[in-house]
């Protein structure tokens, strides 16, 4: 399984990283949720360089052009509610993209110990098409794990990118495991070293969901 941090090469992708992480910059929720919007900018160029081509002949005002586009469309999936903005940067890039919804949240049990429920899904047919699973955070992995079972209900697709801001080396251990491994890819911003006793991300960057969108009761 090929997994690429796109961090270890220096792009302006790292500016927008360190004010997502940032504690005295990402109060500022509008900018918070652009910078995220523009790392799944970034992402999906990355991602269209893997995806096949075949050239096009276009005519201009002048001659004819050729030129080498994409073959197919993705579907862009992401988890309700965090993934919205990074879901947003993918769709600005492969606009006419499909595109599938799944709910997730963690139903605690104590302040250390939670379940993920799954209750909505919204997905096209997926067989045989390439699908891109966008989340902010893989933490766990469970969220995504989860997510990805729900939509196989919906059909096998062809291959699977899933598409992070920051992962934690502990949830990359996992996916490549519940995942397949041939035609699966992981693509991160960032892969951090830990999780904390609540199972978020250290040093990751506090609760997506709630930097975008303001607590939840
Ligand atoms: O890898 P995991 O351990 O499953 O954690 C990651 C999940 O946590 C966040 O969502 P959260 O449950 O906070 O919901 P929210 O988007 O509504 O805030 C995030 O967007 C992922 O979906
Ligand atoms: O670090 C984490 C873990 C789960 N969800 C988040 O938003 N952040
Ligand atoms: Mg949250």
């Amino acid at each position: 399984m090929k997994i690429v941090e796109l961090n270890r090469n220096n792009s302006i992708l790292n500016q927008y990283l360190a004010e997502i992480r940032d504690v005295n910059i990402q109060g500022d929720s509008l900018r918070f949720r652009r910078n995220i919007e523009r790392v799944g900018e970034i992402m999906a160029y990355e991602i269209s360089r893997d995806l096949p081509y075949q050239p096009l002949e276009i005519q201009t005002p002048l001659a004819m052009a050729t030129e080498n586009v994409p073959t197919i469309q993705p579907v862009i999936a992401t988890i309700l509610r965090a993934g919205l903005p990074l879901h947003r940067g993918f769709i600005n890039y492969f606009d006419r993209a499909e595109n599938a919804f799944v709910s997730a949240y963690r139903k605690y049990i104590d302040a250390d110990n939670f379940d993920i429920h799954i209750e909505y899904i919204a997905s096209p047919r997926l067989d045989g098409k390439t699908l891109i699973l966008v989340d902010p955070m893989l933490a766990t992995g469970g969220s995504m794990e989860l997510a990805y079972k729900a939509l196989l209900t919906k059909g096998e697709p062809a291959h699977i990118h899933i598409a992070s801001v920051i992962a934690s080396r502990q949830a990359v251990e996992h996916v490549q495991k519940v995942f397949p491994q041939d035609k699966t890819t992981v693509w991160c911003a960032a892969v951090d070293p830990e999780l904390n006793a609540h199972s978020y991300i250290v040093p990751g960057l506090g609760d997506a969901g709630d930097l975008c969108y303001g607590e939840k009761e």
